[in-house]
This record gives C-alpha cells, sequence and structure tokens, in this order.
C-alpha cells in the first residue's frame, strides 16, 4: 500500500484515521482568524466547547484542534503537528494513540485532557511516576490555563489536604500507584470528610503499553501497623552453608528452589536432628523455604539493593529503586535477614487493587504510547481499547541493524565492546541498553577498564535519571543504562541544548545497542526508540548469545550448539528465527500469567464491589443506623434517648464499617490461602479457576448478613461514657498506622506465593 494512502487509513487491525484526516484542512484554515484574537477572546473561545455533552461532533472537534493550537502556540511557543491533533482526535474518542518516542505525546496528551475537561470530564493523566506527573503539569500549566482549565499534581509527598485540592481540579497528573494508595486509603474512611479521591472519570494514561499490560496485574496493597516482623537470622545463617547443586537446586528458569535430600539431610542435622517433614512445630519448613528463597533466588544489586539499612526493591522492568515496594512479609523479612539488616514492620493486608482494576474504574479510558500495536489485542481483551497509529511527523530514518549472534555471553560483550570502541573513536553517542542494574555496573566496569569511559543510569531517583538521559546524545558520551531508567526524557542530540547538534548528526546520530532482546519485542523497540526521534539520523542494534537467558530458557533445543567461527559469531539465519521464537514464547506466557491473574481478579473484584458498595452506603448514608434500628430496637431507642440521634448515628456507622473491613480483611486472607491451596491442586489437574471458584463463592455467600449480625451484637453490648458510645470499648478496631506498597512482579510465582502463604497459615489470622 502506498504510504499516503496508508497514512489516510491506518494500519490494519487499528482505527481509522480518516475522520481526523478529514479535519486537518479545516483546523488549518481557522487558524488565522483564531490569530487575531486576545489570550480573553481565545480563552472564551475554548470556554464555548463546553456548551455540549462528549462525544465531540466533527465540527467541534476541529474547533478544538484549532484553538488548542493557537493555545500551544502562544502558551509554549510549540505550534501542535498535524501528526499530534490526530493523536488529540484519537485520545478524545477512547483511543490508545500510539505515537512514536520524541513526537509529543506530552502536549497532544494535554489538548486531549483539555478537551475532556471543557466537557465537564474530571480527567487523571496517569504517569508511570512522581516525577513524570509534576514534570508534564507543570510544563502544560500556561497551555492549561490559557484554555481556561485548572491543572494539579500529586507526589509521594503530598499532604492528603493537598491530594484533596488537587483531585479538585479538572485535571489531575499523578503517578499510577500514588492514585491507587489514595483510592484504598479512601476504602478505608470512617468519615466521608476523609474522602479524598472523587468518582472516576476520565483516565488518559501515559506509557499506555507499560502501563496496562506490563503492570496490569500489580496489585497496590493498603497494610495495617501489626507489629515488627521477625527477622529469622538462624535460618538466613542456616542456608548460607548449604552448597548450591549439592544441597538444593534451582530450576533452569530461576523461578524455585528446592532442597535436595543432602540438603534435607543438612538441614535436620543442623536443626538437631529434627524430621523436617514430620516435626511438631510445623513453622520449620516455611522457614527454611523462605530463607532458601531469599538465598539462591534473589539476587543483591539484580532483584534489591541495600541503602541506608534498609533492603530496597529494583523494579526489573524499570530497573530503578521502588521506593514503596516490598515483598510480602515472609519474603521480606528473610531477605532482610540475609542481608543483616532490622526487620521493617509488618502487618494485616487491609485491601489491594491491581492496576488493570484501577484503570477500570473509569469509565472513559484512553493513552498514549510508542508501543501499543503489538499488544492491541490485550489492550482490547482488558480495557476495549483500540489502537490508533499515528504515523510520525517527520519519517524515521534510523537504520535498525540485524541481532549481532554469538554463542557465548563472553564472546556476545567482547565483540560488543569491540563495536564500542570502534564507534566511540568517531565521537558517537552510544546508549547501551542493559537487563539489569546488576549487568550495567558490570559492563560499566569493563568498559572503564577497555579506556571507556561510560556514563551509568543506577536506579537513582528519577529526576536524577530525567537529567543522565537528556545528555545521552551528547558528542562522544557513552551512556550505559537499564531499558526504562529515564523514560519519558528526551534524548536531544548534541546534548539537552543541542549546541554541538551537526557534529553528532555527522556522526550517524544516536547509537542504541542493546545488551540482549528483552522478554517482548515490545522492550526492544522502546529502547530502539530512544534514537531517531523525530526524523533524527541514528541507529541501533542487538548483541544476542544463544545462552541468553531469553533463549536458554524459552529454547531449550538451542543447548550444545556447536560453532565454527573463532569469534563465536553465528551467522545461520534459522538461529534469528530461534531468537524470535524464544521471545514469542516469552511473551505468551507473560500474556498467559496475565489472562489467569486476570481471571481469578474478577471474581475477588465482584465481590470487593458489593462489599464497597455496602460501605458505600454506611458511609454516607446512614446505612448502618437504619439497620441497626431494625436489628436491636430496644438498644437503639434507649440510646437515642440517652445521647441523641447524631452520637448514635456516629457510633452505628463506626461499628458497621469495623464490621465490614475486619470481615474484608479476613476474607481477602482466606482467598489468598485458597488460591496458594489450588496450585498445589491444579497438580491433580482440575481447573484451577473452577476450583477457586468452587470455594470462593461460598465462602463469600452471607457475608453482610454476617458483618450485620456481629455490628448487631456489638452494639447491644456497647457502653455510654460520657454522653458518647464507647466504640472502643466495644472492641472498634481501627489500625494505628497504614502504608502502602506495591508487590513486586516476581519471577517465581505460583511457588513463591505457596510459601508464603503458608508461613500466614501458620501465622493464623488475627481475628476477633
Ligand atoms: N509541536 C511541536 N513543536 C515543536 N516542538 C515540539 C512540539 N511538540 C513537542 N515538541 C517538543 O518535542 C519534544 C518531545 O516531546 P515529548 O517529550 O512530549 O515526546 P514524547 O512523545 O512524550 O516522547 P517519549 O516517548 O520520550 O515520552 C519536547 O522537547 C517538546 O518540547
Amino acid at each position: 500500500m502506498a504510504e499516503s494512502v496508508r497514512r489516510i487509513l491506518g494500519k490494519p487491525g487499528s482505527v481509522s484515521l480518516q475522520p481526523y484526516t478529514k479535519l486537518l484542512k479545516s483546523i488549518e484554515e481557522r487558524e488565522e482568524a483564531l490569530r487575531e484574537l486576545g489570550d480573553a477572546e481565545l480563552t472564551a473561545a475554548a470556554a464555548e466547547l463546553g456548551n455540549a455533552e462528549l462525544p465531540y461532533d466533527p465540527a467541534d472537534l476541529a474547533e478544538l484542534c484549532a484553538v488548542g493550537r493557537e493555545a500551544a502556540r502562544r502558551a509554549l511557543d510549540e505550534r501542535p503537528f498535524d501528526a499530534q491533533l490526530l493523536g488529540v482526535m484519537a485520545l478524545l474518542d477512547g483511543n490508545v494513540a500510539e505515537m512514536a518516542t520524541g513526537e509529543g505525546k506530552t502536549l497532544a496528551g494535554a489538548l486531549a485532557a483539555a478537551g475532556f475537561a471543557l466537557r465537564g470530564q474530571r480527567v487523571h493523566v496517569l504517569s508511570v511516576n512522581d516525577y513524570l506527573a509534576r514534570r508534564d503539569a507543570e510544563w502544560m500549566r500556561p497551555l492549561y490555563e490559557l484554555l481556561g482549565v485548572a491543572v494539579s499534581w500529586i507526589g509521594q509527598e503530598s499532604t492528603t489536604e493537598e491530594r484533596r485540592a488537587a483531585y479538585a481540579a479538572d485535571i489531575t497528573y499523578a503517578s499510577v500507584s500514588e492514585l491507587g494508595f489514595d483510592v484504598l486509603r479512601d476504602r478505608i474512611a470512617t468519615d466521608v470528610s476523609e474522602l479524598v479521591v472523587p468518582e472516576p472519570n476520565v483516565a488518559l494514561i501515559d506509557e499506555a503499553d507499560s502501563v496496562l499490560v506490563d503492570e496490569a496485574r500489580v496489585p497496590l496493597v493498603l497494610a495495617g501497623a501489626a507489629e515488627a516482623a521477625e527477622s529469622d537470622a538462624a535460618m538466613a545463617e542456616l542456608v548460607r552453608r548449604l552448597r548450591p547443586r549439592t544441597d538444593y537446586v534451582v530450576d533452569d528458569d530461576g523461578r524455585n528452589a528446592h532442597l535436595t535430600d543432602a540438603g534435607i539431610d543438612a538441614v535436620e542435622k543442623a536443626l538437631d536432628g529434627v524430621d523436617l517433614y514430620s516435626a511438631e512445630d510445623t513453622t520449620l519448613l516455611p522457614r527454611v523455604n523462605l530463607a532458601l528463597h531469599a538465598h539462591a533466588l534473589l539476587q543483591r544489586d539484580v532483584h534489591y539493593v541495600v541503602r541506608d539499612g534498609q533492603v530496597r526493591l529494583i523494579n526489573e522492568s524499570r530497573g530503578r529503586i521502588a521506593l514503596l515496594q516490598r515483598w510480602p512479609d515472609g519474603l521480606q523479612a528473610a531477605v532482610e535477614a540475609k542481608e543483616h539488616v532490622a526487620a521493617s514492620e509488618t502487618g494485616e493486608i487491609l485491601d489491594s487493587i491491581t492496576v488493570q482494576a484501577l484503570v477500570l474504574r473509569y469509565p472513559t479510558r484512553c493513552g498514549m504510547t510508542g508501543t501499543a500495536m503489538a499488544v492491541a489485542e490485550q489492550l482490547r481483551e482488558f480495557y476495549e481499547l483500540e489502537v490508533a497509529v499515528i504515523p510520525p511527523n517527520k519519517p524515521n530514518i534510523r537504520v535498525d541493524d540485524e541481532d549481532r549472534l554469538y554463542a557465548t555471553p563472553e564472546e556476545k560483550e567482547d565483540a560488543l565492546l569491540d563495536e564500542v570502541a570502534e564507534v566511540h573513536a568517531g565521537g558517537r553517542p552510544i546508549l547501551i541498553g542493559t537487563q539489569d542494574v546488576a549487568e550495567s555496573e558490570r559492563l560499566a566496569k569493563r568498559l572503564g577498564n577497555a579506556g571507556l569511559e561510560c556514563v551509568v543510569l543506577n536506579a537513582k531517583n528519577d529526576a536524577d535519571e530525567a537529567d543522565v538521559i537528556a545528555e545521552a546524545g551528547t558528542y562522544g558520551r557513552i551512556t550505559v543504562s537499564t531499558q526504562m531508567a529515564g523514560r519519558g526524557t528526551d534524548i536531544r542530540l548534541g546534548g539537552s541544548d543541542m549546541a554541538d547538534r551537526d557534529r553528532v548528526v555527522e556522526t550517524g546520530g544516536l547509537y542504541v545497542i542493546g545488551y540482549g532482546r528483552y522478554p517482548s519485542s515490545r522492550l526492544d523497540d522502546q529502547l530502539r526508540g530512544r534514537a531517531g526521534r523525530q526524523g533524527d539520523p541514528g541507529g541501533s542494534v542487538f548483541y544476542v548469545s544463544v545462552e541468553d537467558d531469553l533463549i536458554a530458557n524459552n529454547a531449550p533445543e538451542t543447548r550444545g550448539y556447536d560453532v565454527s567461527s573463532a569469534d563465536g559469531a553465528i551467522t545461520d539465519p534459522t538461529w534469528r528465527r530461534t531468537v524470535d521464537h524464544a521471545q514469542r514464547v516469552a511473551e505468551g506466557q507473560l500474556l498467559e500469567l496475565h489472562r489467569n491473574t486476570w481471571r481469578y481478579n474478577q471474581l475477588v473484584d465482584v465481590q470487593r464491589g458489593v462489599v464497597m458498595e455496602h460501605r458505600r452506603a454506611v458511609l454516607s448514608d446512614d446505612q448502618g443506623k437504619r439497620q441497626l434500628a431494625v436489628d436491636c430496637p430496644a438498644t437503639y431507642e434507649e440510646l437515642i434517648e440517652e445521647v441523641g440521634e447524631e452520637e448514635v448515628a456516629r457510633a452505628a456507622r463506626l461499628i458497621t464499617l469495623y464490621h465490614l473491613d475486619r470481615g474484608w480483611t479476613d476474607h481477602n486472607a482466606f482467598l489468598a490461602d485458597l488460591r496458594e491451596g489450588i496450585h498445589l491442586r491444579f497438580l491433580g489437574r482440575r481447573n484451577p479457576l473452577d476450583e477457586f471458584n468452587r470455594d470462593a463463592v461460598p465462602a463469600f455467600k452471607g457475608f453482610l448478613d454476617e458483618a450485620r449480625a456481629r455490628a448487631a451484637e456489638m452494639f447491644t453490648e456497647a457502653k455510654v461514657v460520657d454522653g458518647r458510645v464507647d466504640v472502643d470499648a466495644a472492641g472498634v478496631r481501627r489500625p494505628s498506622t497504614t502504608w502502602t506498597y506495591m508487590v513486586q512482579e516476581h519471577p517465581f510465582s505460583t511457588d513463591f506465593e505457596s510459601v508464603v502463604g503458608k508461613l500466614k497459615n501458620i501465622g493464623g489470622r488475627t481475628g476477633d
């Protein structure tokens, strides 16, 4: 198909751009008249667009784009390109706009957000981190002001008051996690005045594929304080002495570790001859397993770093420290014991929400990213979103070389070093993308030893990373970074001020080298996309070894390949297909995992919905009071008499909410245990989801009735002290502190969950 036709029709399988391209001419024609308007008149023209409902009809859509273009020109000194306006229109129709790196998604997203806001919608622009939320909101503020809509942002440090004020704006920028945590905290509010997040309207998601696909399964968790976890130093010490391969083995895919018979003997001996499998102390085996997981599967500087006396997780997909993340308690404590740091606080999970469920709360969803088509099916399946592929403003001239394949990682690295030395000699800036932080450091050291000075991006904070990555296009610069570090930041040729641009253009522009292919082609493309922005020259290549984890784990038939070439280079084209095949297998596994989690979560979400709806009625509609008037009329009348209507309403609300929340926490723990048990039953070849539903559904039956009955019981026994119902004495306990975290996506899901689950079983739940 001719490029011009494709530009109009869009890619097969994507949304047609035709209705939007048709409007470009009239948008342009309107420009001259709009230029004549004063600022106030332009603001008034924007306000005019608010006199109708969504969706925009074509005439209004054209007017919005024209007004938005003029406002951006005045406020930001950037006149949106046609490609950006196509993106705006696709977003306003509730699609995911695929726009390449550097095409100006921030501005396109802002114009779409303004378009929604002008029509009375409250818009949440979801970023991948706090730094980008703040940067983008501040960057776009002059534009929003000219369009007459209020913008605000939220960060980790924002106080409750600041958050409430921020959500009151028309448009609020927030990271996905901060928004999720606010939603979770609202779920345990006991007074309407404590609520922070308003009803969801529109979610506009930046880096949509990362959020909606890669992080979709990540649960955001709200926990309530109990006591400090017990550090199991003895067990950590014991497993430290075990010999790899003799006492324990790690599965090929690195997801699980088992004791061998020799290992079991060694552990039993060290524990004074107990029989691990029939010991009276049933905590022993899970403790050994947790310590072994922490010891054998979680590596310092790959999965976590130790900083300021704390174990901090590294988010593997982003390669940076995840501030609020921790592993579920047992494993966190085991890693802390392994690293000899103090055990952090432990607690009870009050509620959780997956990123997917968080996004699905919004009746209107849309998003933008450089790589959406590769996950178009998932976006449709999980979010009912279609992809609109927006052609680049200027054609992409980046040269993507074929993979360079080697037999062993050593040969691959030697070849990569030679390549870096050669290219660097000509001054061409190089960005090397690694799989993880440890790899970055190791590679940087080798480059240093070879006299090739480089800058390493290393799980620092987002703002620092942005500053470093912004300079990656400097003449002669070598930057080593994990795939997503510093994302959302433009790499300009010749440095951030482009002072040296011509000289860098002459070298061929930014050269991106991937140190191994990623588990999905999308991640490869995101790395490549760092080069060649806005028609810049650039290049990319991946160095791959057939012993790389991705290939060894997903195409095991590659083992033992005999390579004849002296430097280990493999030229046989079938191997190229093998690499692609291995990547597709990895992608398929991730999709299956996503689907499975989604299916499990669906049922839990339905149950949660029932509880939350009821909770809302208790919180803001005196439902608890009405129920208690029916369930215990005598007490009710007496109390009204004694302390008055308002106080009874307060006590009824607190007591009813307490039992709803208590019940929900317990039910959640039950579901977690159930799910863990199901994995074991799965070995018996039964459908795990059916099994889960078979038990989870009846367990929820009568949930509301039970909470209600318990509330009535407590209400009847409550005493009055100083004219108030003493709900504390009656047994209403709220967690003294709460905190939030994201559960790290871990590579060894089911077995790991089962280990943690077992420990929880044994620890028992703190029921009333
Ligand atoms: N219409 C425009 N005219 C001139 N410059 C523009 C225009 N739109 C955006 N830019 C500039 O292009 C650069 C890239 O914009 P932006 O960071 O929004 O790109 P992006 O698509 O979000 O890239 P990434 O994928 O890296 O997040 C910015 O420096 C921005 O100021």
